[in-house]
């Protein structure tokens, strides 16, 4: 599927990823920064807190140093192409866009490395760069093309109308969208998320966001449900949650693209269902458990949830009427930092695997997502446990970080 490349290019590729690995990021910080004062219009794709956070910069760092290990088989590395794909057809990218990012790759490559940049290895990476891009157009157009042909489907951008407005909890609101059009929407796997666009009103670009549905698909609407972050080290996303929580309201327009993503239910088993999250983690899993709800589901449903306190604690209403009314669903909460009017939790601090073993089942497929730490301790508990990868699904929103 990809362009041929001769062998010396290969080789000349092959031989720079032990000083890509030690200049990765170097090499990426460095493109974003040329790029974007020769391209400021690309910030409206990018999503600039990622950049600041130096996010970004590491991940296309990882994909690189990944694409540079498999250049001869770049087949390899489909699986995260996909992911990746999925993301930029999210995000609306478009093959006019690769030729840009090629060029600033190869100046920032040349600038990092100095005299070490040879001309033959600029030449090997333009050429790479090249066969890699074209791997990336191929994928999203097929991506587009099921976006726009399924029913009720679209490419781009579309306005939806915020129906609802709702109050989760202190730090957490979902906004119900409904298209503005009036026309029907596409059904969504549990667990995709949706890009919305927000136009603030005193930056000159326009700002992307990712959030994963909250509700179960065949509604009629979308929901999400957004954390208001405050903009800490620890929080950058600070501009656009503030901004929705306060100024968004029912009647304004949100423009969003169709739902994309490959972390879902997986709705082909049978096992039991393990949803581990923390903090505004939540929202896939309870876009997953409200489809199992839905559907009158057999399978025993345990979902753990991991937060600071009661007043944060989200969807604690809803969580506690389905497991009311279906006996299989289970509800397990951890509050790191419980006030003590909090009566109802049943642990202190975070999750630790000896805690995990005695309230979840083994047999299980699980779920996680929650916060970089968390996502780490609760990764490294299941592989300490044996749980086999195959039953293992995580999603790191933002751009791809290792786990290790
Ligand atoms: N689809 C997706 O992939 C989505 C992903 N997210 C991600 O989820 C994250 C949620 O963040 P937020 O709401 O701020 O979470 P919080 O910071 O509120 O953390 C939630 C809970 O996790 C605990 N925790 C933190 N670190 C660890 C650790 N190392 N081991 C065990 N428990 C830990 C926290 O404890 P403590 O109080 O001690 O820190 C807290 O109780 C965001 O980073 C967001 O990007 C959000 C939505 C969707």
């Amino acid at each position: 599927m990809a362009t041929q490349l001769s062998e010396k290019t290969i080789q000349t590729v092959k031989s720079t990823v032990p000083v890509l690995a030690e200049h990765g990021e170097a090499i990426t910080t460095h493109f974003y920064q040329r790029m974007f004062a020769d391209h400021p219009e690309l910030k409206n794709i990018f999503n600039m807190t990622n950049q600041k956070a130096g996010r970004q910069p590491r991940a296309l760092a990882n994909a690189v140093y990944a694409a540079a290990q498999h250049i001869d088989n770049l087949e390899a590395i489909l699986p995260t192409v996909d992911q990746i794909a999925e993301k930029h057809r999210s995000l609306n990218v478009k093959p006019e866009h690769y030729p840009i990012v090629g060029e600033y790759l190869l100046v920032a490559i040349k600038e990092v490395l100095g005299d070490a940049a040879t001309d033959d290895i600029i030449e090997a990476w333009g050429e790479a760069y090249g066969a890699i891009a074209d791997v990336f157009i191929q994928v999203e157009q097929e991506k587009y093309n099921k976006a726009k042909e399924q029913e009720g489907g679209w490419l781009g951008y579309r306005d939806f109308t915020v129906v609802k407005k709702v109050k989760e909890s202190d730090v957490i609101t979902s906004f119900y969208l409904e298209p503005k059009d009036g026309g029907i929407i596409p059904p969504f796997r549990p667990g995709q998320y949706i890009t919305a666009q927000v136009s603030l009103p005193d930056s000159e670009y326009t700002q992307l966001r990712q959030y994963s549905l909250s509700d179960a698909p065949g509604k009629g609407y979308y929901r999400i449900s957004v954390k208001r972050e405050d903009g800490s080290e620890e929080q950058p996303d600070g501009v656009v949650s503030t901004f929705l929580h306060e100024q968004v309201n029912e009647g304004d327009i949100l423009p969003i693209t169709a739902p994309a993503g490959e972390f879902y239910l997986n709705e082909e088993s049978t096992n039991p269902v393990v949803f581990i999250s923390g903090g505004v983690g939540l929202t896939p899993m309870m876009s997953m458990l409200n489809r199992l709800v839905d559907q009158d589901s057999d399978r025993d449903v345990y979902f753990v949830h991991a937060s600071q306190n009661g007043e944060v604690h989200a969807f604690k209403g809803d969580i506690a009427q389905f497991e009311e009314q279906a006996s299989s669903v289970q509800s397990k909460v951890v509050y790191s930092d419980p006030h003590p009017s909090d009566a109802d939790y049943d642990k202190k601090g975070h999750i630790d695997l000896e805690w995990l073993k005695a309230v979840v089942p083994y047999d299980a497929e699980f779920y996680f997502c929650g916060p970089e730490g968390f996502m780490r301790t609760v990764n490294a508990a299941l592989n300490d446990w044996g749980v086999p990868e195959g039953q293992v699904h995580y999603e790191f929103f933002g751009p791809e970080l290792s786990l290790q």
